[in-house]
């Protein structure tokens, strides 16, 4: 039973690639987090400021959870920075895993996470293990799951200039751009065109891609309910797995994994997709900041939010 809060309600703030969260641990699931609670909590200017919202609670606790809760302990409740719920945010997992650690539930080793894309399973490095990204806390890997890549023929369109796009869903959507220069993106202060838009109904992340050498690419990303964000964790899994298909490296066809670097504006996570099709994402997660609302800020825009405000 969720309730508005009374008591001061404790928040973290953290990223992973700059991809940053708002992070309110809520092990009973006590705090009701409305979509608009949400939104006013990632405002960048009236609110904390993030990305997207890490609702920390115990899988036994939260309905959508339950049913996982002998597989993980915790359930990531994800919201996008406008209040949106989406299924799988994989920098989310990092930096939600990051905060098991510093908060003493689980130590370095391996971990699973309950999300509504599904059970995935974490490795937390020890601190002096971070050769992938450098990281002073550890790398942490998620194995991601496999990635579905519908043949659906779908364009991506900005200022003129239009390129085909891969349909690559990692639990959630994604439309994936090879194009010559990431300046042709533009500005990204909207989501750019998607035809036909009937393949995503509910809505999809853009993905825009150069090459920087062999398996190592660079992107940018609009995402779905956030705007463009420094980084994604599935927009560069589904980069990832795009790049391979056109590079005729498909682990699936080879028999042998491939590993891509993907260079985002925030920082670099690094994609082993395996023969079978499961997905490692490798990056940094780092935890920046922690205290608590002010009960009457929060009792304010919990009630009196009328609708999600643009996150610019
Ligand atoms: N930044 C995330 C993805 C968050 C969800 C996305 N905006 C959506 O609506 O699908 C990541 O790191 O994967």
């Amino acid at each position: 039973m969720s309730t508005s809060p009374t008591a001061p309600v404790a928040f973290l703030k953290g990223h992973g690639t700059e991809n940053d969260f708002v992070i309110v641990p809520d092990p009973d699931n006590a705090i009701d987090l409305p979509a608009r609670a949400a939104a006013a909590l990632c405002d960048r200017r009236a609110g904390i400021g993030g990305d997207g919202l890490l609702h920390v609670v115990r899988s036994a606790a939260h309905p959508e959870a339950r049913a996982m809760a002998g597989e993980a302990e915790w359930f990531m409740d994800y919201r996008n920075a406008d209040g949106s719920i989406a299924e799988m945010c994989g920098n989310g997992v990092r930096v939600f895993a990051r905060y098991l650690q510093r908060a003493g539930h689980v130590t370095a080793g391996d971990l699973a996470v309950a999300t509504r894309g599904g059970v995935k399973r974490v490795h937390l490095a020890k601190s002096a293990d971070h050769a992938v990204t450098g990281s002073e806390d550890g790398d942490i890997t998620v194995r991601m799951g496999r990635a579905v890549l519908p043949d659906d023929g779908v364009t991506v369109a900005v200022g003129g200039r239009e390129w085909p796009a891969r349909n690559v869903n990692m639990g959630n959507p994604h439309a994936v751009a090879f194009v010559d220069d990431l300046a042709h993106a533009g500005d990204l202060f909207s989501g750019p065109p998607v035809s036909p838009a009937s393949v995503y109904p509910d809505g999809v992340n853009v993905e825009f891609v150069v090459d920087r050498g062999p398996r190592h690419v660079a992107m940018r990303v609009h995402e779905r309910g956030s705007g463009e964000t420094r980084s994604c964790g599935t927009g560069a899994c589904a980069v990832a797995v795009a790049a391979a298909r056109r590079d005729g490296t498909d682990p699936a066809v080879t028999g042998a994994p491939v590993t891509y670097t993907v260079d985002l504006p925030g920082g670099r996570l690094v994609i082993t997709e395996h023969p079978d099709g499961e997905i490692d994402m490798t990056g940094p997660a780092v935890i920046v900041a922690e205290g608590y609302l002010d009960p009457a800020w929060f009792e304010t825009a919990f009630a009196t939010r009328p609708e999600a405000r643009s996150n610019g």
